[in-house]
Order: structure tokens, then C-alpha cells, then sequence
């Protein structure tokens, strides 16, 4: 017989209000709106990137939207110092360290975990000794989880946008992948969660990997929330969660 899934939280990742208000240099829309909106509907826990060049959310930002609601704060980072530093001043409830290129458009990829261990290996534990859950935003390889394993990452992220962009015969491949690197994870004791491109139409499969205990979605929310407010986007998201768990 299998274990009923567990619950699946559902993190709303607010940078892109952000990215909106920041088109203009004002106030309007504020983050900390979105944060409260996202409580009322219903979401777990609010995600925010702080990216080096600071293209949505800002150092400003941090603290006003962790003193908006009661909601988990899931800091997304690179590995670098002054990225630490910052987690240390503000003491989210996870920090989730990312790989990060300047002139990207947006996360491409997963963490080397595997090819960094000595560079994240102080970084993570600067962290953990400070009580922040850390979790490595990974791709869905074998290699990367054992690098969160020798890391001792009690959670990782699993990159999904692979999957999102998948087309034909591709989606089942890459959806198999998340549910075979979400069961390792949990077989070795590390939380897996998920997210990157998650979307109405593609959730539902990702939603239903019983491992999986978190889903961090964004972009697409916050675009979605343009047509029907945030709350709705967001309550709808989690009726399609939760109708396959
Ligand atoms: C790591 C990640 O997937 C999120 O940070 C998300 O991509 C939103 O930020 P960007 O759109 O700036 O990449
Ligand atoms: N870590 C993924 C995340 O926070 C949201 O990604 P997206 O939905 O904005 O692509």
C-alpha cells in the first residue's frame, strides 16, 4: 500500500510585482500588497529573489515583507558573501541559494551543487548555524542531490523549467525525472520541493509527486493576476494543487 502524499505547500514568489513597479521608480505596485493579498488566499509561504543587480525585488523590500504577514519568507540567493550577509540581517525562514549570470533573463538552470562543494560549503553552514533552512535550487540529476546530501541541504529545489518548456514526448521524459530525484531526495532525508515556469496547465502533474512538499511558482501568478487579481490567480492555483493530492 502507498503513503497518502503529504500536504503541498504552495509558496507565491512576488518578484515580478516588483519588476512592475520598478518600470516606473515609484511605490505602485508595492510587494508588501501582494504579500498580505497572498495570505489571504490562501498561500503557504512568499518567495522573493533578491538578484546582484537588484532588477526586482530590493534590500528595502526585505524587511517590509517580512513583517507584512506570518507567512514563511523563502529567500532566494546566489552564493556569494554579500548575499549571506543579507540573510544573516533579516533571518528568513529558508534561504534557497541559486545560480545567478547578470545578463540572464531569468534562473536557467539548476545550482552546480556537484562542481561547488567547497564554495557552498562555508555559505551553507554560515546559514544553517544561523537557524535559516537553506535549500539548493537544483537540477533534477542524481549528482546534484548527492551534492546537497555531502552539503548537508535539508531541502532542495528541483528546477522544473526543463519540464515547463517541454513539448510531446519530452514532457513525460522530464516529468519523470522531477518524481525519480523527488523520491531520492526524500529516501535521503532532504525535503524536495519544486518550481520555475509553473503554469495552470502544467501544475497538476508536478503537483502530484506524493515527495514533493513545496511548489514555489511566480511569474506566472503575478501575470495571471493581471486578467483576475492575485488573489484569484493564487486560489485557483491551489484548487488545481489540491485536487491531486
Ligand atoms: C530562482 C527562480 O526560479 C526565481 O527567482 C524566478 O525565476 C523569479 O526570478 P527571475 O524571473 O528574475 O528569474
Ligand atoms: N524558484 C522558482 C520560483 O520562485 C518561481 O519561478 P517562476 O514561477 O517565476 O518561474
Amino acid at each position: 500500500m502507498t503513503a497518502p502524499a503529504s500536504p503541498l505547500r504552495l509558496g507565491v514568489n512576488i518578484d515580478h510585482v516588483a519588476t512592475i513597479r520598478n518600470a516606473r521608480g515609484g511605490e505602485h505596485p508595492d510587494p508588501v500588497r501582494a504579500a498580505e493579498i497572498v495570505a489571504q488566499a490562501g498561500g503557504n509561504g512568499i518567495t522573493v529573489h533578491l538578484r546582484e543587480d537588484r532588477r526586482h525585488i530590493r534590500d528595502e523590500d526585505l524587511a517590509r515583507v517580512l513583517a507584512a504577514t506570518g507567512l514563511p519568507l523563502n529567500l532566494e540567493m546566489a552564493a556569494t558573501d554579500e548575499m549571506v550577509d543579507i540573510a544573516l540581517r533579516h533571518r528568513p525562514h529558508a534561504a534557497c541559494i541559486v545560480p545567478e549570470r547578470r545578463e540572464e533573463r531569468t534562473t536557467e538552470g539548476g545550482l552546480d551543487a556537484a562542481g561547488q562543494h567547497n564554495r557552498l560549503a562555508p555559505l551553507v553552514s554560515r546559514l544553517a548555524d544561523a537557524g535559516i533552512r537553506v535549500s539548493l535550487f537544483i537540477a533534477p540529476e542524481p549528482r546534484q542531490i548527492e551534492a546537497a546530501m555531502a552539503l548537508r541541504a535539508p531541502v532542495v529545489e528541483l528546477h522544473t523549467g526543463e519540464y515547463a518548456h517541454a513539448t510531446g514526448g519530452d514532457v513525460a521524459i522530464q516529468l519523470k525525472r522531477i518524481a525519480e530525484m523527488a523520491a531520492l531526495a526524500a529516501k535521503n532525508g532532504i525535503e524536495p520541493h519544486a518550481g520555475h515556469g509553473l503554469t495552470y496547465d502544467n501544475v497538476q502533474p508536478i503537483a502530484a509527486i506524493p515527495q514533493l512538499a513545496e511548489l514555489n511558482i511566480g511569474h506566472y501568478l503575478i501575470g495571471e493576476a493581471i486578467f483576475c487579481g492575485l488573489e484569484a490567480s493564487v486560489r485557483k492555483m491551489r484548487e488545481l494543487m489540491d485536487a491531486v493530492r
